[in-house]
């Protein structure tokens, strides 16, 4: 290879590695300049926050001396605000403190342990709201925020509806002594130590059922079932945790649930002690409320515990208050908002009570059920009840829409208040009817079942002109006609069905249809009675009974429920079994039945409904068995009649008409008072005589008295005084003289004898027995009537002639005190009609009006 080739290598080469050494110097320098670019960029990015900081702090001293400056402005405020969310117990001092319970279905607010200064009060949520953790160094503080909060919790709710359970195993309740009182009403349980567990199984299931039948997927938490339904089906549960052994890994885990689901289920925990601390982690904070005695809020926290005395005074009273029983619930709770709005078409709805869940209770009759049965022994409460039924009804239906025909067998005037009386005028609207004493006359319930027959009839007549089956149909057929749900309660219904005799039978006959028939008519009975299971004429008649599917059982009552169904034993006071299926036990429903038979809740709503009434409404008609009738001068027959009638008494009818006794001219046209009853004897006389007398022009027509008891002279005189100027008056002595005189008078003129102790005539003489005897028998064809009192049917008899005379003459009579065998002879039935003597009634029989006797009540004149 030649020289100047290597040279030329060379030169190449030297190029080539001189290019290269420049390249690597510039790539350096480029490499610097980035490094230090990155190094500045660093170094302005770390003063960012720097600076950021420095303005966060300058804020907050600002805000710090701008809060310093307004605490004493808003304390003021804070306390008001205080005030308003924690009122009454809730937040009141100590010194003036006292239970103020809220509504059952009112939200409790926070309360107040203490104060953090100045003197701005501390509040907990706690009740539907929060579990509490109490922490702090002190044990009195601690203690005295436990004590502040549960006293003003139990302040703050009703009575017995806080439930506490203390599981505090260290001072073994000691924590919890001033509540102990609470004990004995079931309203604090401790749990001893080792009880953890089970004490929180039992919260947990207790939530688990509340979520499943109480909230069931409709409400989130009771809280919000209480302000949606204005109720609350259970009671919060309050379990204070005082501290534990460490918690088994269950416990702990049950502890969880119920920090993470009580307080939507009313259960709340209080917890202190650093065992169930440690178990506390933030997953639950939102229901967990941290107390600190030492600090609230980060201020100072005052801690106000509740004297010892007040503690222990208020447990007592809460406690007193629960073992006593729950209050009735109002009867005003049973009343609606507006009156008379409801149409009893197809039925008649109305509340009774309040169930167990606090929810009202409907009772309905209509098709089905038609009729009720109420039972219970005496003393329990039907009368109550039927009050606060009928109380409902007459609120939601228009006296156009129901009536009620009411009957009390029992001594006593407990249906009188619905009946106008002497210090209240006013009377219930849609009453049509109140029996009250009818204790003794069977009679008045009998007549009030023929009353109903007869509507009965009418509805069914009219219900078939319409081509109708139901009371619904035919109203609905016929928009103006007056048909309403007629409701008659007969209260001691047994009275009616005692007995084995014609009036018990025909009772029970026309029960049996009443029950069968009523019910497509509207017609609806309610019997109540302190015993049903002696009552042969209604378990003989299970037709009968079967109809009554509407059962009410008080407690204690025997055989209204189905025979299985054993409710009504274990039922409390006030309370009854409500039973729409027979008593069938699945049927029960049990209430709390509002005390209704004060005087106060019944009249208030009684005059609103009086009030109201339509104009045209008349009074009820009042039925009272102690009382003697008025002689009704409005009653009898003016001047001028077809024939002279005589008004002998009362009917115990549903109207009470009076008995007439027809005297025209007419063979037999005589009446013969029987018995030994003086004043009753008289009564009948004298209203007979004197409705006779205002029957007759002056001078048209005679009455002579002959007054033949020396006793009865007083009555008889004052009826002489009352008939007309004219009228004669004879003793013993002179009687003879008018039946000698009578015994021939052919003139036509009207006359009436009115003869007390007629028997008494024939001892002083055979003639005027003759005579009399002769007047009875032919003196009615010329107008002469006899009105006698013979003082026993054996001596009338006497008198027609002895053993074997004809009773024709005889062709009406009362009988008083005799029985029922000795009137066979003047009856046309053997063995005589049914009649059981008593005081002031009579058996009254008029041959040519009557098939059965009737009783009547004698009027009154005084
Ligand atoms: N639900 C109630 N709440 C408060 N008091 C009641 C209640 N029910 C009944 N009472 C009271 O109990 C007493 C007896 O009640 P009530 O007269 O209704 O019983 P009863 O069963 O009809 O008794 P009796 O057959 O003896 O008349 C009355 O003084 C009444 O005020």
């Amino acid at each position: 290879m030649s020289d100047s080739l290597v040279e030329a290598i060379r030169r190449d080469l030297a190029r080539a590695q001189a290019g290269a050494l420049a390249g690597l110097a510039t790539a350096r320098g480029r490499v610097e300049a980035a490094l230090a670019r990155h190094t500045r960029i660093e170094e302005a990015a770390a003063a960012v926050p720097r600076r950021a900081e420095e303005v966060r702090q300058q804020h907050l001293r600002k805000l710090e001396v701008a809060h310093r400056a307004s605490v004493a402005g808003t304390a003021a405020e804070a306390v008001r605000a205080a005030e308003l969310l924690a009122p009454g117990a809730a937040g009141d001092p100590w010194p003036e403190w006292r239970p103020t319970p809220l509504r059952r279905a009112a939200v409790p607010g926070p309360v107040r342990v203490g104060t953090v200064a100045p003197d701005v009060p501390a509040l907990v949520p706690f009740l539907d709201r929060a579990h509490v953790r109490i922490t702090g160094s002190g044990r009195a503080e601690c203690d005295g925020v436990l004590a502040a909060l549960l006293l003003r919790t139990l302040g703050c709710v009703p009575p017995g509806s806080v439930r506490l359970t203390g599981y505090d195993p260290e001072q073994l309740g000691g924590g919890l002594a001033g509540f102990a009182p609470l004990s004995p009403a079931g309203l604090l349980t401790f749990v001893g130590p080792g009880g953890l567990g089970r004490l929180l199984d039992d919260l947990v299931d207790h939530i688990r059922r509340v979520n499943e039948t109480v909230l069931a997927g409709e409400f989130p938490s009771l809280r919000a079932y209480a302000e949606a339904t204005g109720r609350r089906p259970e009671h919060w549960r309050v379990a204070v945790l005082l501290g534990a052994d460490e918690p088994s890994r269950h416990e702990q885990a049950q502890l969880a649930r119920v920090l993470r689901t009580g307080v939507a289920c009313g259960v709340h925990l209080i917890l202190r002690g650093p065992p169930i601390e440690s178990i506390v982690d933030s997953e639950f904070l939102d229901t967990l409320e941290t107390v600190s005695a030492d600090r609230f809020h980060d201020m100072p926290l005052t801690v106000e515990a509740p004297p010892a005395e007040l503690v222990t005074a208020t447990c007592r009273k809460i406690a007193a208050h629960v073992a006593a029983g729950p209050e009735p619930a109002a009867f005003g709770d049973l009343l609606p908002d507006e009156l008379w709005t409801h149409s009893a078409a197809t039925g008649l709805t109305a509340p009774i009570g309040e169930a167990a869940d606090g929810e009202m209770v409907d009772v309905t009759l209509a098709d089905y059920p038609p009729h009720a049965l109420i039972g219970g022994p005496s003393g329990t409460g039907k009368t109550n009840l039927v009050y606060a039924w009928m109380g409902g009804l007459a609120a939601r239906y228009s006296p156009a829409e129901l009536e009620f025909y009411l009957l009390d067998f029992k001594e006593g005037v407990s249906f009188a208040r619905f009946a106008p009386g002497t210090r209240d005028p006013s009377w219930l609207p849609h009453v049509r009817l109140v029996g009250i004493n009818v204790n003794t006359d069977r009679e008045f319930g009998v007549a009030l079942l023929h009353f109903l027959s007869r509507q009965l009839r009418a509805r069914a007549e009219a219900a078939k002109r319409h081509e109708v089956t139901t009371l619904a149909e035919l109203r609905a057929e016929d928009p103006t006609g007056h048909w309403p749900r007629i409701v008659a309660v007969v209260d001691e219904f047994q009275v009616l069905l005692s007995g084995r005799d014609a009036l018990a039978a025909e009772a029970a006959t026309l029960l049996e249809d009443l029950a069968r028939r009523g019910r497509s008519q509207g017609i609806h009975l309610v019997l109540a009675s302190q015993d049903v299971s002696g009552i042969e004429a209604l378990w003989g008649r299970s037709a009968l009974v079967g109809q009554f599917a509407l059962r009410m059982a008080l407690p204690k009552a025997r055989r209204i429920l189905a025979e299985n169904n054993a409710a009504a034993e274990s039922i409390p006071r006030y309370h009854a079994v409500i039973n729409a299926d027979s008593g069938a036990l699945p049927g029960n429903r049990i209430v709390r039945v509002p005390a209704a038979s004060d005087r106060e809740s019944w009249s208030s709503l009684q005059l609103r409904l009086w009030e109201r009434r339509p104009p045209s409404l008349e009074p009820p008609r009042l039925f009272d068995g102690d009382a003697v009738p008025d002689f009704p001068l409005d009653r009898i027959p003016g001047p001028g009649g077809r024939e002279p009638v005589a008004l002998l008494g009362e009917t115990i009818d549903v109207a009470g008409e009076p008995a007439r006794l027809r005297l025209p001219r007419a063979p037999g046209r005589n009446l013969a008072v029987l018995g030994t009853r003086l004043e009753e004897a008289c009564a009948v006389l004298a209203s007979s005589s004197r409705s006779l007398a205002a029957q007759f022009p002056a001078g048209t027509a005679r009455f002579s008295v002959a007054c033949l008891d020396p006793d009865a002279v007083g009555p008889a005189g004052d009826l002489h005084a009352a008939l007309p100027e004219n009228t004669e008056w004879y003793d013993l002595d002179t009687v003879a003289e008018l039946f000698a005189e009578t015994v021939d008078d052919a003139s036509g003129t009207p006359h009436f004898l009115i003869v007390y102790a007629a028997d008494a005539a024939r001892t002083r003489a055979a003639g005027p027995n003759d005579h009399l005897r002769r007047i009875l028998h032919s003196g009615p064809e010329r107008r002469t009537h006899v009105l006698g009192w013979w003082r026993g049917v054996g001596r009338l008899r006497d008198d027609l002639g002895g053993m074997g005379a004809r009773l024709d003459p005889i062709g009406a009579w009362v009988a008083l005190d005799v029985h029922g065998g000795d009137l066979s002879a003047l009856y046309p039935k053997p063995g005589g009609p049914s009649w059981y003597p008593r005081p002031w009634r009579g058996l009254y029989f008029d041959r040519t009006v009557h098939r059965t006797a009737e009783a009547i009540i004698p009027y009154g004149l005084s």
